[in-house]
C-alpha cells in the first residue's frame, strides 16, 4: 500500500470520526425506526401502488420483495440522458423477472452545461446540483422503496443525485449511466475551429457545421469533461457497474448490465449478510480511492468542489489538503481531451477503467477494505465486464494491459510523475488548478493585471484588440455568493488565441472552469471569492500577479499594508432574468468553494 495513500486515508478517518459515527448511527436508526415500508398506513401504501397492475399490487402488498425506487434524470435535451428514457421500463421489467417491483420515484432537473455555457442560464448550474440532491430525498422520502437505482450521468446531476442519496444510504442505491456517443470531429479540430471563429476568420455556419460533427446524436459527450470524470468517479466508489460507464449507449453488453444492476439491487435490499446499504460502499476508503481516480485522470477541477460536497454530506471531512498530499503519489495515467487528442471512446479502447483500476491497484494506490455493489474487494473494478452463461455479466480473468499506451500509461511510465489537479495558495486565497492539460512552459506566468467583472467584458476587449501583451485575467465576482460561480469556459478560445499569439497568459478567478478546459493556465474556485471579503475584490489593473504551479502558489504583488488600505469594489447588481431571482436565497446561504459550494449545511 502506497504510505501516503494509507495515511490521507487514517487522517481523513481520523478527522471524521465524530461527524461519520453520527452519520453512520443516523443511517442505522432511519433503518430501526423507519424501515421501508413497514410504518406506512394501508391509505398511504393504496396511494403509493394505485397505478399498479393488480399483480404488482399483490406482491407489494405481502413486502417479501424489493420495491425499487427509480430516480430519473432523463430529458431530450441532454443527449447523455436521452437514452435514459427507456431504462425505467427496462428496470421495471428486470426486477419482476426477479419477484420484485420497481417504481420511478421522481424526476430530477438536469441542465446541459454545453447549452448554457457563457449564457445566463449557467448562474443557476452550480446550484443545480443541490436541488438535484432535494430532488431525489423528495422521491425517496415516500419510504416506498427498499433499494433506489439513479439514472444520471451529467455534470451537477450525479454529485446531486448522491448527495441526495446519502440521505437515504440505509439503503443499497446503485447508479446507471447510458455511455458515450460515437466519436465525432475530434475535439481539438473543433476547439482550433472555435479560436478561428473568435477572431473572425471562421464563420458561424463553419462553426455550428463543426460544433455540429462534434455533438451529434445520443449518449455522452466525448471529451474527458465533468460528465465522463463523474462516471470514472462512480466507478471508483463502487456506486455503478464496474466498466459499465464508456460502452456505447447501443453497446450488446447493456441491457445484461442493467439486469444485474437491479438483481444486485434486489440481493443487496434482503436482509442478512449481503445485505449492502450505501452507507457502507461510500465511505473514507472509497472516497480516497476516487481522489486517486481524479488525480490520475486529470479530470474536471469540477470535482474539487463535488467530492467534498458529497464527502461532506456522507459525514466525511474531505478538504482540498486531502487532493493537495495525495497528489504527489499518483501519477498522471491518461491523455484524454483536454488533457491529450484522445477521446473517452480511445481511452476505453485502450483498456478503459479495467486497467486503469488494475494499474493503480497494482501501485498499491487503491484501498483495497471497500465494498462495492457485487461485495468487497476490487477484483470486478480490475476486470472488464464481458458476456457470461445464460446471457449475464461477467468479471473474469486477469486485469487488462494497455492496448495504447500514448492514452492510458503505465505506472512504469506515466504521463506525469504527479496528479492532474494541484492546489495553489496566497495572499489572495486558495484555488485550484488543472495541470494536466497546460504545457509546462506555462506553470509559472508573471504578468500585470487587467480586471473583468464579467467574461463579456473580457470577449468585448478581445474584440477591440485590447488585450495584446502579457497579461494575468482577473475576472471576478464569479463565485458562488456572486452569482452562482458559472463555468467560464467560453473564454477559452479567446485566452487560447492570445497564448498562441505568444503572450504569456493566465487567468485568476473565483468562478468555475469547465470540465473541457485546460490549455490556458487557470487558477479557479479561488476563496474568499471577491464577493464575500475576499482579497480579489480590491485588485487592480496594473498590479502584478504571479502564478506559479509548480511551487503551487498564488501572489499578488502589493505590499500588505497597500492592500489593506485599498477599498473593495462592490458587488455588480445581480440579475433576476432567466429564473435567477429565484436563487437569491441559494446564493445568500451557500458555503465557499473549499467547502464545496453547497447550500446545505453539513457538520
Ligand atoms: O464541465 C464540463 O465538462 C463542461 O461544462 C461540459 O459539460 C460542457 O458541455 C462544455 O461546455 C463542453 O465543452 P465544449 O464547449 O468545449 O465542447
Amino acid at each position: 500500500m502506497n504510505p501516503i495513500v494509507e495515511q490521507v486515508t487514517d487522517d481523513l478517518r481520523e478527522r471524521s470520526r465524530r461527524t461519520r459515527g453520527d452519520y453512520l448511527d443516523n443511517c442505522r436508526r432511519t433503518r430501526d425506526e423507519l424501515p421501508p415500508r413497514k410504518r406506512l398506513s394501508c391509505g398511504n401504501l393504496a396511494h403509493g401502488y394505485a397505478a399498479c397492475s393488480q399483480d404488482e399490487k399483490a406482491v407489494m402488498a405481502r413486502m417479501e420483495s424489493a420495491n425499487i425506487g427509480v430516480i430519473n434524470a432523463y430529458n431530450d435535451m441532454l443527449s447523455a440522458h436521452q437514452p435514459l428514457h427507456a431504462y425505467p421500463d427496462l428496470i421495471k421489467q428486470a426486477a419482476w423477472a426477479l419477484g420484485a417491483t420497481a417504481q420511478v420515484a421522481s424526476g430530477v432537473p438536469a441542465m446541459c452545461d454545453g447549452v448554457t455555457q457563457g449564457q445566463p442560464g449557467m448562474e443557476l448550474s452550480l446550484f443545480s446540483r443541490d436541488v438535484v440532491a432535494m430532488a431525489t430525498a423528495v422521491g425517496l422520502s415516500h419510504n416506498l422503496f427498499d433499494a433506489a437505482v439513479c439514472l444520471g450521468i451529467c455534470d451537477k446531476i450525479v454529485p446531486g443525485m448522491l448527495i441526495g442519496a446519502l440521505q437515504f444510504a440505509h439503503l443499497p442505491i446503485a447508479f446507471i449511466g447510458s455511455g458515450p456517443m460515437a466519436s465525432g470531429i475530434p475535439n481539438h479540430e473543433k476547439a482550433a475551429v472555435r479560436q478561428r471563429h473568435a477572431q473572425g476568420k471562421a464563420d458561424d455556419a463553419e462553426l455550428l457545421a463543426v460544433e455540429s460533427a462534434s455533438y451529434h446524436s445520443p449518449g455522452t459527450c466525448t471529451f474527458y469533461g465533468t460528465a465522463n470524470s463523474n462516471q470514472m468517479l462512480m466507478e471508483m466508489l463502487g456506486v455503478q457497474l464496474p466498466g459499465s460507464s464508456f460502452l456505447h449507449p447501443e453497446d450488446p453488453l447493456r441491457p445484461a448490465l442493467l439486469d444485474r444492476t437491479v438483481s444486485a439491487l434486489v440481493q443487496a435490499a434482503a436482509e442478512g449478510p449481503g445485505h449492502i446499504p450505501l452507507y457502507r460502499v461510500v465511505d473514507e476508503a472509497s472516497i480516497v480511492n476516487a481522489v486517486v481516480g481524479l488525480l490520475a485522470t486529470g479530470g474536471s477541477t469540477n470535482h474539487t468542489l463535488h467530492l467534498v460536497a458529497i464527502a461532506r454530506s456522507a459525514g466525511i471531512q474531505l478538504s482540498l489538503d486531502d487532493f493537495h498530499a495525495l497528489s504527489p503519489a499518483v501519477p498522471l495515467l491518461t491523455r484524454i481531451y483536454p488533457n491529450g487528442s484522445a477521446d473517452i471512446n480511445d481511452f476505453q479502447r485502450a483498456g478503459g477503467m479495467a486497467c486503469l483500476a488494475g494499474e493503480l491497484r497494482h501501485g498499491g494506490l487503491l484501498n483495497e477494505d471497500v465494498m462495492s455493489l457485487l461485495g468487497p474487494g476490487l477484483n470486478a473494478l480490475c476486470r472488464p465486464p464481458t458476456p457470461g452463461n445464460n446471457g449475464e455479466v461477467q468479471w473474469a480473468g486477469d486485469a487488462p494491459v494497455s492496448a495504447d499506451t500514448s492514452v492510458l500509461a503505465t505506472l512504469s511510465s506515466p504521463f506525469a510523475a504527479e496528479g492532474g489537479l494541484r492546489r495553489l495558495r496566497g495572499n489572495l486565497g486558495e484555488c485550484v488548478i488543472k495541470v494536466s492539460a497546460v504545457d509546462p512552459a506555462h506553470y509559472r506566468i508573471s504578468a500585470p493585471v487587467r480586471v473583468f467583472a464579467s467574461q463579456q467584458s473580457l470577449r468585448e476587449a478581445f474584440d477591440a484588440d485590447a488585450l495584446n501583451g502579457d497579461m494575468i485575467a482577473v475576472v471576478r465576482f464569479q463565485g458562488p455568493v456572486a452569482n452562482g460561480m458559472p463555468e467560464l469556459h467560453k473564454l477559452t478560445p479567446y485566452l487560447g488565441v492570445l497564448q498562441d499569439r505568444g503572450h504569456r497568459v493566465a487567468l485568476v478567478t473565483d468562478g468555475r472552469m469547465s470540465g473541457a478546459s485546460g490549455k490556458v493556465p487557470a487558477a479557479i474556485h479561488l476563496t474568499p471569492e471577491a464577493a464575500a471579503g475576499g482579497m480579489l475584490a480590491r485588485v487592480r489593473d496594473g498590479d502584478l500577479i504571479t502564478l506559479d504551479a509548480d511551487a503551487g502558489t498564488l501572489e499578488l504583488h502589493v505590499e500588505a499594508s497597500e492592500l489593506a488600505a485599498r477599498e473593495s469594489v462592490p458587488l455588480p447588481d445581480s440579475a433576476s432574468t432567466l429564473g435567477r431571482g429565484l436563487f437569491g436565497a441559494m446564493r445568500a446561504r451557500v458555503s465557499d468553494a473549499a467547502s464545496g459550494a453547497s447550500v446545505f449545511q453539513f457538520p
